[in-house]
């Protein structure tokens, strides 16, 4: 097992009678990036807050890179809160600098840091402009910037991507994947399950501050029976693997079927017995559940992307 940078055991937590986070329990493996899936009030934000020390657990036992959670290791994370928040009148560069040396940054690795992830981000030209006169989606790259400046071990990013347009969205995703290919560990928060697809090695499905699932993108999607179209000449039941043919479409001899798989039989292992023997195809479409099934099929609801949100 690898060790993990982050990890809850049985943890709740309450606001009065409110269970925003109820008996959840899951690990962050080191080096992985973790997606945080779940719809508005999930409880997604109360739990990196908690793992941030800035909430306390009613109940449950928390290690952030294997200790409690405590304001000593803050150098180590890199964190992007929910609500943005930065001094108006400080320039950018500054704003940047400034965090890097909360984090113990010598002045010049900050400031080359700085200017490093500004010229990635796009906005090396507005350096010496104060965040008051950044749009919103620049001013939350600056934020983005201030977590990342010091290449911290743990990036906790609190929907990272909210605000930004496609481009810059593509953008953060590059650096993310960058940060993570450096060997840091990755965990954000999104209802938006393409970035959750593109990124993640692992994610947790929330729902009403329960877990619904843990796993692989692949395992989320696995648990979704996938959908086979053929275009065959003769009925392809009998075929090994099919369990059943339902034709949908077609002409004559040639007939279009919607295919269910036997339990643990692969459409790769069909296709390979019609090539092998000659079996006459024109179409084998196999339709991988989306993510976006997966949450549906887990959470039982949609993830409620807000309207405007478009996800590239
Ligand atoms: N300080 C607080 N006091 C009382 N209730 C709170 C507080 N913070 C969060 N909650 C409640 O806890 C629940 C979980 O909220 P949380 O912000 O963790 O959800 P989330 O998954 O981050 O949602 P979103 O995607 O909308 O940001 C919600 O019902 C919310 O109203």
């Amino acid at each position: 097992m690898p060790a993990s940078a982050l990890a809850f055991e049985a943890v709740t937590k309450q606001f009065g009678t409110l269970t925003a986070v109820d008996d959840l329990s899951f690990a962050v493996p080191e080096g992985s990036v973790f997606g945080f899936l779940g719809g508005n009030g999930a409880g997604k934000t109360t739990s990196l807050r908690m793992a941030l020390d800035i909430l306390t657990p009613t109940a449950g036992r928390i290690d952030v890179l294997g200790q409690p959670p405590s304001r000593e290791n803050a150098a180590a994370i890199g964190f992007l809160p929910e609500e943005r928040g930065l001094y108006k009148k400080m320039s950018v560069l500054d704003t940047i600098v400034y965090f890097g040396r909360l984090k113990r940054m010598e002045a010049g690795a900050a400031k080359a840091s700085a200017m490093a992830l500004l010229e990635r981000l796009g906005l090396a030209d507005r350096a010496k402009a104060p965040i008051e006169k950044l749009s919103k989606g620049m001013a939350q790259k600056v934020q983005v910037a201030t977590a990342l400046v010091n290449s911290p071990g743990l990036l906790m990013l609190d929907e990272p991507f909210s605000g930004l347009d496609p481009v810059n969205q593509a953008m953060l995703e590059d650096l993310i994947a960058d940060a993570a290919k450096g060997g840091a560990t990755v965990i954000f928060s999104t209802h938006v399950m393409q970035h959750a697809e593109r990124l993640c090695d692992r994610l947790l499905l929330l729902a009403r501050g329960t877990k619904r699932f843990e796993g692989t993108l692949d395992e989320a999607r696995g648990a979704l029976p996938f959908r086979l179209v053929l275009a065959a000449r003769g009925d392809p039941a009998g075929l090994p693997g099919v369990m059943k043919a339902t034709r949908t479409g077609g002409d004559g001899d040639w007939g279009e079927y919607a295919v269910e798989m036997a339990d643990g039989a692969a459409p790769e292992g069909l296709l390979a017995h019609c090539t092998a023997n000659g079996v006459a195809l024109n179409r084998f479409d196999v339709h991988r559940p989306s993510l976006h099934e997966a949450f549906i099929h887990f959470v039982g609801s949609d993830p409620a992307t807000p309207a405007g949100e478009a996800a590239r």
